[in-house]
């Protein structure tokens, strides 16, 4: 795995690096493969980035949007990590209604929906169950209890090694999310980490040892690319 950690002064300057990735990495997708696939993170890190993308002239047809993780909430709830990509960004590019692959959240059961997102992953890139598609770019953040996507310390979604998507849980909230081996499959996975109350957490997930349910994005390692961008805030302690 090639891995690299980079401080950045401020959460703007995270921003414009991370924005500058994902534009070269989509060029080189497209170019090489025809299309650039890229898995969203929610919460509130990646907001001012969404906003960037939306005001850049991309070739949106052969951009295929799509989320690492999902609240089990209506599409049109504050919550919903799809209406926050999409009011910042979606909306406001001429990206094709079919390129973007949210997580449905309508089904009575979220284990139905999970199985039926990962059907629809399959489809998206003609892999068979059992095998773990490579996503060209996952953008991930961390919460203060080194949550990533929704595997939430302590949860059963730790353990799920043999899915793309699985439920996740936060408390007594449902999510859906990829899964880490699915993450871990991935061509260059992102973390945009910013803010002082990520410090505890960050030093334990680059600790040489620590525990991956106690600290799951511990869990991810992929076998490419991992970039951990963060803020001097998040990262001031960090060794790089
Ligand atoms: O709940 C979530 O939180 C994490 C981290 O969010 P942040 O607000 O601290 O940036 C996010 O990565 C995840 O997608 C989201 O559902």
């Amino acid at each position: 795995m090639n891995k690299k950690v980079e401080v950045l002064p401020d959460k703007k300057a995270l921003v414009e690096r991370a924005l500058a990735l994902i534009l070269s990495k989509a060029q080189t997708a497209i170019q090489e493969r025809g299309r650039f696939t890229i898995a969203l993170s929610g919460g509130s890190t990646p907001k001012p980035l969404y906003e960037a993308l939306g005001k850049q002239q991309l070739p949106w047809d052969k951009i295929h949007v799509l989320w690492g993780d999902e609240r089990y909430v209506p599409a049109d709830h504050p919550d919903s990590n799809e209406l926050m990509a999409r009011s910042a960004w979606l909306d406001k590019v001429d990206i094709p209604a079919e390129n973007i692959h949210a997580m449905a959240t309508d089904a009575a059961e979220p284990a139905e929906a999970a199985a039926q997102h990962e059907q629809d992953l399959q489809k998206l890139f003609n892999s068979k169950p059992g095998e773990f598609p490579a996503v060209d770019v996952i953008l991930l953040g961390m919460g203060d209890d080194a949550h990533t996507a929704s595997l939430f310390p302590h949860t059963e979604a730790l353990k799920v090694t043999d899915k793309l998507v699985t439920v996740g849980n936060k408390d007594s909230s449902v999510r859906l999310t990829f899964t880490y081996p699915f993450i871990n499959a991935a061509e260059c996975v992102i973390f945009l980490v910013a803010g002082e109350n990520k410090r505890p957490a960050l030093a334990q997930v680059f600790a040489a040892e620590a525990s991956e349910t106690t600290y799951p994005s511990r869990l991810i390692q992929p076998q490419k690319e991992l970039l951990w961008l963060l803020d001097e805030a998040a990262g001031a302690e960090i060794k790089v």
